[in-house]
């Protein structure tokens, strides 16, 4: 599917974020590989997000590295815990991610007909995409993301306002995104979930990365006591 070069694995060295004299992420020391979903827990205020816009570029790091393993522009996308959806139709959303890709009108029709038919979305393609319900928006601007074929995707809580149905649709739709080789690193703070998509588990705690293992050592056997709290449900801030 992706014929450039590979720009993973990414390489996060000693990043650090800081806003009015506070550290919100200090060094932070990572890599993200091929493969599974990686998948982003901590309780409030961890810094996952940040983790994640400061991967994908959203922001900038106040120290440290963020080391793609070949030219990432455009190879990396990324889908906000509020998707910002246009005021448009879900097909058209879809269609005009793709023409700032620079896409002609008629590749930009067929990849985008067929993303929404992909992921079942054929029947809200023409309805006024801000007035999909929540998990029909999370599932559109998950496929605008993958109409990009991007190497790499980040998911900031995709399923945080969801009901189980929709969280399920959602996490169908990333199992499918990843089994096609499209590496997902995301944000959730539904256990059940991480247990379900992870292939391993980078564990946030006061803005620092406290571990970063495979998703089975880590439910099996964590190596922190704060990991083990949370897992408990005893570990609040
Ligand atoms: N632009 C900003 N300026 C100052 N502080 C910020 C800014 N953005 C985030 N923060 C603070 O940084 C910390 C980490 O925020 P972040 O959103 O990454 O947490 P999170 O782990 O995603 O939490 P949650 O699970 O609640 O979404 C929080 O204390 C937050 O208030």
């Amino acid at each position: 599917m992706h014929g450039a070069l590979s720009i993973l694995p990414l390489r996060i060295r000693g990043l650090g974020l800081a806003r009015n004299g506070r550290d919100l992420l200090s060094g932070v020391s990572a890599d993200l590989l091929p493969g599974a979903p990686s998948v982003i827990l901590g309780p409030n205020g961890a810094g996952k997000s940040l983790f994640l816009k400061l991967c994908h570029g959203l922001i900038a790091p106040t120290s440290g590295t963020i080391e793609w393993s070949a030219p990432a522009a455009r190879a990396h996308a990324m889908v906000l815990q509020r998707p910002v959806l246009l005021r448009r139709s879900g097909r058209a959303n879809v269609v005009h991610a793709l023409a700032l890709q620079g896409l002609s009108s008629t590749e930009r029709a067929n990849r985008a007909d067929e993303v929404l038919e992909r992921f079942g979305l054929t029947s809200i393609a023409a309805r006024p995409a801000r007035v999909l319900s929540g998990g029909e928006q999370q599932r559109l601007a998950i496929a605008r993301a993958f109409a990009l074929a991007p190497q790499v995707l980040f998911l900031d809580e995709p399923t945080s306002a969801l009901d189980p149905g929709a969280t399920r649709a959602v996490e169908e739709m990333i199992g499918t995104i990843a089994r096609e080789g499209t590496k997902i690193v995301m944000a959730t703070h539904d256990l059940g979930q991480a247990r379900r998509l992870a292939g391993d588990v980078l564990f946030f705690h006061g803005g620092r990365l406290v571990e970063q293992t495979s998703a089975s050592a880590f439910f099996g056997k964590p190596q922190t006591d704060e990991a083990g709290a949370f897992l408990r449900g005893d570990l609040l801030w």
